[in-house]
C-alpha cells in the first residue's frame, strides 16, 4: 500500500488547521492578551482538532482518532463554544475546498463541532488504522510567542506510518531566523521525507526531499531540547552534551518543532529525560509524526533505555520513558552517554 493519499490528506488537513492556528496566534500577538490568559490557545486547540478530524473523517470515515482534546469544557461553556465555533466557519469558508480530488469535510454547525471534537476519544492500541493528533503541541510556546506545531500521524497496527507536522513559527531559511516563517514537513514509512513553505492559503507549495542524515562527529553536533524544565531535565542534557564534547548551545524550541529541526538538519539530537521527580507518561500525538518523519531522514529515535517507541500501547506511550533521537551514525555514542548521565544518579 502506498499511503500517497493519506499523506495528501494529512498535509491538507494540517495545512487548514495552521491557516486558523497562525490567525488565533497573530491576533493573539496584536491583541497583547495576558500571558496568563489562557484562552487563545484552548479556543486554537478546540478548533484545529475539530478541523482535522472532519478531514480525516471525511477522507476515511472507517480510521480511529487519538485527538488530544475533548469536548467536555466546550460543552459546559456557551460563550467560549460561539468563539471557537466562529474560528472554525471562518477557516471553512476562508480555506474552500482543495483543488486535489480529497474531501476535507465540512462542520455544518455548533452541535457537530463538539461531536466532531470528541471523535478524537479512540483509545489507540495495536490493531487496525488509528490517527494520532495534537492540534496544537507546545501550548506554552503559543502563548509566548514560541513555537509551536499541529500534528498528525497515522498508525497502522501500531507502527507510525504516516506523518504530517506543521511549524507554522519555525524559519523557513534557518540561516535567516528574522525571515519568512512556516515549514510543512511529512512522511510515508520507507519513502523518506519533504518539507516546502507553509502557505496563506488551502494551495500546498512545492515539496523538496530532505536529505538523509550524513555521518558527522558528534563532537561538531547540536542538540535540540524542550524549553520547559518542567517538560524535561535541562541539567542532566547539559551534563550528557558536554560528555559527547558538545560545545554548541542547545536549541530550545516548544513542541514537535524540535523534530522538524533536527530532521532538517539545524540539529543531529533531540534529548527529552524526564524531569526529576516527574511520572510524567508520553502521548502518543507529540512523537508520532516528529520520530517517522525524523526516522525516514536516518534518525534512531528511542526512549532514555534505547527502547523504540511503542505506539501500540494506548493514548500513550507506557512502556517508553523520555525520547533520544540521534542522526543514525552517532546514535550509539548518544545513548550510551544517555545511559552513562542516568546511572550515575
Ligand atoms: N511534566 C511533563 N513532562 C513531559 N512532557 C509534558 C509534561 N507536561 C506536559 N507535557 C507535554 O509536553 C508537550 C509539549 O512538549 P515540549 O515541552 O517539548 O514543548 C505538551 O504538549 P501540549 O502542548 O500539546 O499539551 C504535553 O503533552
Ligand atoms: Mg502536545
Ligand atoms: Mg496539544
Ligand atoms: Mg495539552
Amino acid at each position: 500500500m502506498s499511503y500517497e493519499r493519506e499523506r495528501l490528506l494529512a498535509e491538507l488537513a494540517v495545512q487548514r488547521a495552521c491557516m486558523l492556528t497562525d490567525r488565533v496566534f497573530h491576533q493573539l500577538v496584536k491583541t497583547s492578551v495576558s500571558k496568563d490568559d489562557k484562552s487563545p490557545v484552548t479556543v486554537a486547540d478546540y478548533a484545529a482538532q475539530a478541523l482535522i478530524i472532519a478531514s480525516v473523517n471525511a477522507a476515511f470515515p472507517g480510521d480511529g482518532i487519538v485527538g488530544e482534546e475533548d469536548s467536555a469544557f466546550l460543552r459546559k461553556d456557551e460563550k467560549l463554544r460561539g468563539i471557537v465555533w466562529n474560528l472554525v466557519k471562518e477557516t471553512l469558508e476562508a480555506a474552500g475546498e482543495a483543488k486535489e480530488d480529497i474531501p476535507l469535510g465540512n462542520i455544518k454547525d455548533e452541535q457537530e463541532l463538539m461531536d466532531t471534537i470528541d471523535k478524537g476519544l479512540h483509545e489507540g492500541g495495536r490493531s487496525g488504522r488509528v490517527w494520532a493528533l495534537d492540534p496544537i503541541d507546545g501550548t506554552k510556546g503559543f502563548l509566548r510567542g514560541g513555537q509551536y506545531a499541529v500534528c498528525l500521524g497515522l498508525l497502522v497496527d501500531g507502527k507510525a506510518t504516516v506523518g504530517a507536522l506543521g511549524v507554522p513559527n519555525l524559519p523557513q531559511d534557518p540561516s535567516n531566523p528574522e525571515g519568512p516563517k512556516g515549514v510543512l514537513l511529512s512522511a510515508i514509512r520507507g519513502q523518506g521525507a519533504v518539507i516546502r513553505d507553509l502557505s496563506p492559503n488551502l494551495t500546498l507549495l512545492p515539496s523538496r526531499q530532505l536529505e538523509p542524515v550524513k555521518p558527522t562527529n558528534v563532537a561538531d553536533c547540536a542538540f535540540c531540547e524542550g524549553v520547559e524544565s518542567g517538560h524535561s531535565n535541562h541539567g542532566q542534557q547539559a551534563n550528557i552534551a558536554s560528555s559527547l564534547g558538545i560545545t554548541k548551545e542547545s536549541i530550545r524550541y516548544d513542541s514537535q518543532a524540535k523534530y522538524a529541526a533536527i530532521a532538517r538538519g539545524d540539529a543531529q539530537i533531540y534529548l527529552r529525560l524526564p524531569s526529576a521527580g516527574s511520572n510524567w507518561v508520553e502521548k502518543i500525538w507529540d512523537h508520532a509524526a516528529g520520530s517517522l518523519i525524523c526516522e525516514e531522514v536516518g534518525y534512531t529515535v528511542s526512549d532514555v533505555n534505547g527502547t523504540p517507541l511503542d505506539f501500540g500501547m494506548g493514548r500513550t506511550l507506557k512502556s517508553n520513558k523520555g525520547i533520544v533521537a540521534a542522526a543514525g551514525p552517532i546514535y550509539d555514542d548518544v545513548i550510551a552517554a544517555v545511559k552513562k548521565e542516568l546511572g550515575s544518579q
